[in-house]
């Protein structure tokens, strides 16, 4: 294809999309045609000229400051593809995660010619501001994309060709973009497959530092692949996956939300690593995979935890915790492995189950059954049966074949019972005769059953206090609380600005980032809702959102701007800006209460009197 003679059949899906608004059908790529409909979403007019201005060189310095070490990791592919470029008379560039161009190498002619078109360090080429190209495709798509001529969303770009990939780090967050741009009258038949092969590697080389005290186990089903960078590789911490690469996810049928969440006895089969080097594994879906791993690795299913490399490494999704937390979570693990009964106590929201969970992944029962029951959730009348089980005919409506009840579901593994401080007293003694038996008995009589179960309870509620006024039977209480853990509330913790990053590293962000401003805002509210709230808001921002943004207090609830502000000393606040959005925010809540100032106050959780000062200027 050529500039100077577009191909006519691409020429007219470009008349059909753009003039008539009809969707062109099998001439242009489903990626290309998906980033166009965003683009006409952002009212981009395609015959205009994009308004992309380079930062300054100051600024520039700034990004490749915070970029420094994706710059380290990429250099040794810059090079290499810099002489393919200058042969084939086109550029090799760097971006970061938002699709600011960090560095541009290879032919200085069409260096020139890209330049002219903004293709240069400084300039921000994500797809909110350059329209459709490889590289803001690539990271919006998150995949390998190519973009080739009259592609390109806007006119004056038909002039490149352009091949980019998205750098993806172990835990699945997005670093940057390698692509390939050239002029659209050569053709670039491998542009795409450099690239590729170009980021495997160094999405291979980040496996090689971060990882001390965890498993790394490499994957093919080639055994002569291993130790290439297209082999998979996956991290186990203790038995739980935290870390991999593409290559092994494809392998495993997997996707990034699969990190925190699986363990390896849920990935293969028989559970065990072992000590040996080399071996072969068989996968859930009876795929023999070769595999390889340090002498040392250990992946048991009753490793475990260590020490976290990241200070709250986060999977996508995946549980975060402060260090204290975390601490605990080693302690929870050791308790719970050693048969003592732990309860978790901590506010709604505060991640009692995500600490559970944790805390079985990280188990000598990882592999076997973690069944959680909310005490709360189930209708008095069937709480019994669901828990304990019944036999054939035990009451009107049982099922033939009786039911084995959640307890016998978790044998082997570890039980959840969420909420214990809301089950019903009678309930109550059963569950004690369980816990001192270790047999389980069916509605409707039978014999007893032998029941292995691992216990971990938790509440928001006092169960101590319910327990001494005899709300909550005080055998029980001290027979399942033998440890307590409390989890803290978000406003207590002392640095709630690093948490608050590590779980937005843990979403799907694109390439947004939270401004100075936005992470002050959320560093001061005081989170009622804790982490459950917290998340909620983040995951908002980034849908309020375009990728590469830089987010401010703008896209904030008006609870959380508003509480927040009126939290700091005034004195704290800069004229305008926050302040002014903090106003509005709460002229807003109390516009939203019918000008009741009292309910509004409540609304956002601060006194009647901070609320006339602030927004009333009384
Ligand atoms: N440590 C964490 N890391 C990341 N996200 C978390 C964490 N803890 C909680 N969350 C988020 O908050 C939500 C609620 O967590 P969880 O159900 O564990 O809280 P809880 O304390 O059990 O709440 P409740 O008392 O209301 O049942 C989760 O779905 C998750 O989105």
């Amino acid at each position: 294809m050529s500039a100077a003679t577009p191909r006519a059949d691409l020429m007219q899906a470009r008349r059909d999309f753009f003039d008539r608004h009809a969707e062109p059908m099998g001439v242009v790529p489903p990626s290309i045609l998906r980033s166009w409909r965003r683009c006409v979403e952002r009212g981009f007019d395609s015959h205009a000229e994009p308004r992309i201005e380079p930062v300054g060189s100051a600024a520039l310095r700034e990004h490749h400051e915070r970029s420094e070490r994706l710059i380290r990791l990429c250099r040794p592919e810059l090079e290499a593809l810099a002489g393919e470029a200058r042969d084939t008379g086109s550029l090799v560039i760097l971006t970061d995660g938002g699709g600011l161009v960090l560095d541009a190498v290879g032919d200085p002619g069409f260096a020139g010619k890209a330049a002219g078109v903004a293709l240069r360090p400084g300039v921000l080429w994500a797809e909110a501001a350059a329209g459709t190209n490889a590289i803001g495709a690539a990271l919006v798509e998150r995949r390998p994309t190519e973009v080739r001529g009259a592609e390109h969303y806007f006119e004056s770009h038909r002039i490149l060709t352009c091949a980019a990939a998205p750098i993806l780090d172990p835990r699945g967050a997005l670093l940057g973009a390698l692509d390939l741009s050239g002029a659209a009258s050569i053709p670039h038949l491998h542009a795409l497959s450099l690239i590729r092969l170009g980021v495997d590697q160094i999405e291979h080389r980040m496996f090689a530092e971060g990882f001390e005290g965890c498993d790394v186990v490499r994957l093919h089903v080639d055994p002569a692949l291993l130790g290439t960078p297209q082999e998979g590789v996956a991290v186990f911490e203790g038995a739980r996956l935290v870390a991999a690469n593409r290559h092994a996810l494809k392998l495993l049928g997997l996707d990034w939300n699969a990190l925190g969440a699986r363990s390896f006895g849920d990935l293969f089969e028989g559970g065990h690593l072992g000590r040996a080097e080399e071996r072969t594994l068989r996968d859930r879906s009876g795929t023999l995979l070769h595999a390889r791993l340090p002498a040392r690795a250990t992946v048991v299913p009753g490793a475990r935890l260590r020490p976290s490399p990241a200070p709250a490494a986060p999977a996508a999704d995946g549980p975060v915790f402060d260090p204290a937390t975390r601490a605990n979570l080693a302690r929870a693990v050791k308790l719970v492995d050693g048969d003592i009964p732990i309860l978790i106590q901590g506010e709604t929201g505060s991640g009692k189950e995500m600490f559970a969970r944790a805390v079985h992944a990280a188990s000598a029962r990882a592999e076997k059954p973690f069944v959680a029951v909310n005490c709360a959730a189930l209708p008095e009348g069937l709480i019994e049966s669901e828990l304990f089980g019944y036999e054939h005919g035990a009451f009107t409506g049982a099922r033939r074949a009786g039911s084995k009840g959640l307890l016998r579901e978790a044998d082997g593994g570890v039980l959840f019972l969420d909420e214990i401080g809301d089950m019903p007293l009678p309930l109550q003694a059963r569950l004690l005769r369980v816990v001192q038996e270790r047999a389980v008995t069916p509605l409707g009589g039978g014999r007893p059953t032998p029941l292995d179960v691992r216990l971990i309870c938790a509440t928001h509620r006092d169960l101590q206090g319910l327990s001494a006024q005899q709300a909550f039977r005080p055998d029980l209480y001290f027979r399942l609380a033998q440890f307590t853990f409390a989890l803290p509330p978000l406003r207590t913790l002392p640095d709630r600005t690093a948490l608050i990053e590590a779980l937005w590293r843990g979403l799907p962000t694109d390439g947004r980032r939270i401004g100075a401003d936005g992470l002050e805002a959320l560093r001061r509210y005081d989170w009622p809702g804790n982490h459950r709230e917290l998340v909620g808001v983040l995951k908002a921002m980034i849908a309020l959102s375009s990728p590469g943004e830089t987010l401010g207090p703008d896209l904030l609830p008006a609870t959380v701007l508003a509480a927040s502000s009126a939290l700091a000393r005034p004195a704290e606040n800069a004229e305008g800006g926050l302040e002014a959005m903090a106003r509005g925010a709460m002229l807003s809540a109390i516009e939203a209460c019918g000008g009741n100032v009292a309910a509004a106050a409540r609304k956002l959780g601060v006194s009647r009197s901070t609320l006339y000062r602030r927004a009333l200027g009384r």
